[in-house]
């Protein structure tokens, strides 16, 4: 299975080459494996804490077939990611401008219908074009669960690959793929532990991560990036609930503290 998700990933790495457009905009894809760690949340969140940075942020909700950044940022976009893709409206009017400031969401569509996509490299023409308008300091794109030729598409496109994973052994093994995938095209992966509420057990599991791959020869030069944990907390899924932020409703909170130093590193080692 590895193989083949490999060698569908080198003759994608190799188009998306040739695709590559000069700016001053950063790739972030935010990615998770297993299902359900909670990477909508977390990237709604860390969207609004960037653009309380003073990052001008555009998040593209790229889970095919099960679009909820819109609900997230409470919005009911008028057109979608796929609008585009089929040709119906321009890059400029698929951009919804969320009521946060510098926050403008790229929707996708519930029940969109992978077989859809046709040709592979739509999304990466998406990506590109986005990048081209040079209106955006951070691109932060939100994919479906699993591995497949989609969400590689979006990992390989992207200089900066950050895993939201939660300290579950199915979670743990589905990083392991990433990791797996990823080191033979990529130089790193940052890691971020979910649902876990203490730092060092983020840290110790991603060692062990790190450990695994050596002993498994991984590719030596592929890092393993830990930046942080974010702890469980009931007041995380009825803001959720309520369409509102986390992060912007209970700034002071310990949980946003653990956001702010997730920011920190990512910030400190993005390319
Ligand atoms: N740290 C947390 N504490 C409590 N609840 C959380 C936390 N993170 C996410 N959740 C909740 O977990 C649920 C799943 O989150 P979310 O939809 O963001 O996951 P996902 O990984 O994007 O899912 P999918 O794979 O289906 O796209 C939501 O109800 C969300 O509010």
């Amino acid at each position: 299975m590895f193989n083949s998700i490999s060698n569908q990933a080198s003759k994608l790495l190799n188009l998306t080459r040739n695709k590559e457009v000069n700016s001053k905009t950063k790739i972030i894809t935010i990615t998770s494996g297993k299902g359900g760690v909670g990477k909508s949340t977390f990237t709604a969140n860390i969207a609004y804490l960037l653009s309380k940075r003073g990052f001008k942020v555009a998040v593209i909700d790229a889970d095919i077939g099960l679009a909820n950044m819109q609900v997230l940022f409470d919005l009911k976009p008028r057109y979608t990611f796929f609008d585009y893709i089929e040709g119906r409206n321009t890059i400029t009017e698929i951009l919804t401008q969320t009521s946060y400031e510098n926050i403008t969401l790229i929707a996708g569509k519930s029940g969109y219908q992978y077989a859809n996509l046709k040709n592979s490299l739509v999304l990466t023409r998406v990506v590109n074009d986005l990048k081209s308008l040079n209106k955006y300091d951070l691109i932060l794109i939100d994919t479906g669960a699993g591995l497949n030729e989609y969400v590689q598409e979006f990992l390989l496109i992207s200089d900066n690959v950050l895993a939201l994973t939660t300290t579950d052994p199915s979670a743990l093994t589905d990083v392991y793929a990433l990791m797996k995938m990823l080191s033979v095209h990529k130089e790193r992966l940052f890691i971020c532990f979910n649902h876990t509420k203490n730092y060092k057990i983020g840290e110790t599991i991603a060692n062990s991560l790190v450990n695994l791959a050596k002993k498994n020869r991984l590719n030596q030069n592929f890092m393993v990036e830990y930046i942080g944990n974010v702890s469980t907390s009931s007041n995380i899924s009825t803001t959720s609930r309520l369409r509102k932020l986390f992060v912007h409703e209970f700034i002071n909170d310990e949980i946003t503290k653990q956001f702010h130093k997730v920011i920190d590193s990512l910030l400190n080692n993005i390319k």
